[in-house]
């Protein structure tokens, strides 16, 4: 991605205009992060998939917009069987907030991750959570940070980095800086376009050290099967969550008979710097 990649969706081009203009804060944060390896072991242990359950109030791909109170959504996530929640903070195309990240977090005490699109190292400090995304796409460009500069700040603060990909490229970039959890996204950011089998194509790639998170487009038990079966630690999950009633629809992606078919992270993964 450079300033002139063309090959962005407009929405996606306006997201990333927005981010790289957003303030960020001035007080460097320090973080005490719940572990997300461990509440995956501790998942995986209990039966339950590993689901990490998206609040996500609405998307440019999604119809309408959620406005129930976050942290009741948050509670029920969690007693649906949730390993760890992400939490939207982008507010002006997903509709969260820095504010919501911080009562969630207080309500729940599984990790949580801050989705956002996180391009310089002062917007790392906006808001404590336990993971961080840092999408690799769109770092490594002007006007943004660098990839490895980012991930060094983060787990000098104390989050939990996870890398999301969706390319090969993209994929060694992640490796390169070290990372020891990575999302692979089955939802291109250039088109919009949701496609199973990017996950499938790269987790073989993915050492098994790695904690491997399957991103977007996870809708049915066949879904969360073909994930697994490719070697998904754990299964971010938004769309499919929110539409309806919450806890049900945790509780009915996580009871899946899907164990990890493929590959398995250590999950005693530390996250030190290179
Ligand atoms: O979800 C979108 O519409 C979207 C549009 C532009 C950039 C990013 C977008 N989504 C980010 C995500 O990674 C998803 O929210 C997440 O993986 C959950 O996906 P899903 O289960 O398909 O809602």
């Amino acid at each position: 991605m450079d300033a002139s990649d063309d090959d962005l969706a407009p929405e996606v081009r306006s997201i990333l205009d927005a981010a790289v203009e957003r303030a960020g804060d001035d007080t460097r944060i320090a973080v005490d992060a719940r572990s997300f390896p461990e509440a995956v072991a501790a998942a995986e242990a209990d039966g339950r998939v590993p689901v990490v359950a998206e609040i996500k109030p609405t998307s440019p791909t999604t119809e309408g917009r959620r406005d129930d109170d976050p942290v009741e959504l948050a509670r029920e996530m969690v007693g649906g069987g949730a390993a760890a929640l992400s939490v939207l903070t982008e507010p002006d195309f997903f509709g969260g907030s820095i504010e919501r990240l911080e009562r969630i977090r207080e309500a729940v005490d599984v990790p949580v991750l801050r989705k956002d699109f996180v391009v310089h190292e002062s917007q790392l400090d906006a808001v404590a959570a336990d993971l961080v995304l840092l999408i690799a796409r769109f770092l490594d460009a002007e006007g943004t940070d660098s990839l490895s500069v980012l991930y060094d700040a983060a787990l000098d603060r104390g989050f939990q980095p996870l890398v999301e990909v969706h390319t090969r490229e993209e994929l060694e970039r992640a490796l390169d800086v070290g990372a020891g959890m990575i999302g692979i996204n089955n939802r291109d950011l250039g088109r919009l376009e949701v496609d199973l089998g990017t996950f499938e194509r790269l987790a073989p790639r993915v050492p098994d050290d790695v904690t491997l998170v399957a991103e977007s487009g996870v809708a049915t038990a066949a879904d969360v099967r073909r994930m697994r079966e490719a070697g998904a630690d754990a299964l971010l999950i938004g769309t499919a969550i929110m539409d309806g009633d919450v806890q049900a629809n945790t509780e009915r992606l996580t009871t899946i008979d899907a164990p990890n078919a493929g590959r398995r992270a250590d999950t005693t993964t530390k996250f030190t710097t290179r």
